[in-house]
């Protein structure tokens, strides 16, 4: 793969389902090591382009490459970490138990599947709460854990639909700034947020509504193109309600 190719190119993508045209011919690009957000009103159609990223869902028409490999692709589970909206855990198992599948999934053993657990489980602070049963972590504990196993096989690409809903202030900004160093070091990122400060951290941003890519550019750039004062406002110039 050339070096500089985009990690994910979309082209002209729509979804729809029955007669519903969920998103409409949606074409951007995500460079490498950048951190790019997707903002959008409740029901814009984030989480339905997020599913086709990672290929859990198909495009209706249009195509949707990551890494080079045209989408959808089982194999390029590897190369991704994903963080669904609503937690994919197994509840009757401990958190360890989920890890440990989730590792095995990655081709993780030994040693390294050892020493990727209790990184990934320090870095969201659960490590004390490593052999707890799922069904007796909190909301936002569950949370923690699926960006853990996310984080686990440490993917060139993460993509995180809201990752830091149900997380409290502190243990965001400790996210974050693991995040902002998983991208110094190349990681790809890819996220949702209805947080405006979340979406000022990003390196670039796409605001859809209804479906429709309505601008992608830099914080700055979206500011400059609205001539407002804030992320927040340049959401609302676009129509957005948040939710
Ligand atoms: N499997 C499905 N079948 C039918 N309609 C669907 C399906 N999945 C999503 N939709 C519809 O597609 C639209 C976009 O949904 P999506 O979940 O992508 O929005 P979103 O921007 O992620 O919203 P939120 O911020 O609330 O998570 C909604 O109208 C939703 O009802």
């Amino acid at each position: 793969m050339n070096k500089d190719a985009p990690v994910i190119k979309v082209s002209h993508v729509g979804r729809a389902f029955g007669s519903k045209l969920v998103l409409d011919d949606i074409s951007l690009q995500v460079e490498k090591a950048e951190t790019f957000g997707i903002l959008g009103p409740s029901g814009s159609g984030k989480t339905t382009l997020v599913k086709m990223l990672t290929g859990i869902d198909e495009t209706s028409s249009g195509e949707i490459h990551v890494l080079g490999v045209k989408m959808p692709k089982l194999a390029m589970l590897q190369q991704i970490g994903y963080m669904a909206q609503s937690d994919a855990l197994y509840t009757e198992l401990s958190a360890k138990e989920n890890l440990e599948f989730f590792a095995s999934l990655y081709g993780l053993k030994g040693e390294q599947r050892t020493r990727r657990i209790k990184a990934v489980m320090e870095l969201v602070n659960l490590e004390e709460h490593l052999r707890k049963g799922v069904a007796q972590y909190s909301g936002g504990m569950k949370r923690r854990l699926s960006l853990a196993i996310a984080l686990l096989h440490e993917p060139p690409l993460l993509i995180l639909d809201e990752p830091t809903v149900g997380i409290d202030p502190v243990l965001r900004l400790s996210i974050w700034n693991e995040l902002r160093a998983l991208n110094k070091k190349g990681t790809t990122i890819v996220l949702t947020t209805h947080v405006m400060d979340e979406a000022e951290k990003c390196d670039r941003l796409a605001m859809i509504r209804d479906g429709k890519l309505l601008a992608v550019d830099t914080p700055d750039g979206l500011l400059q193109a609205t001539g407002t004062a804030s992320i927040e406002e340049a959401f609302l110039y676009y129509g957005g309600v948040r939710s």
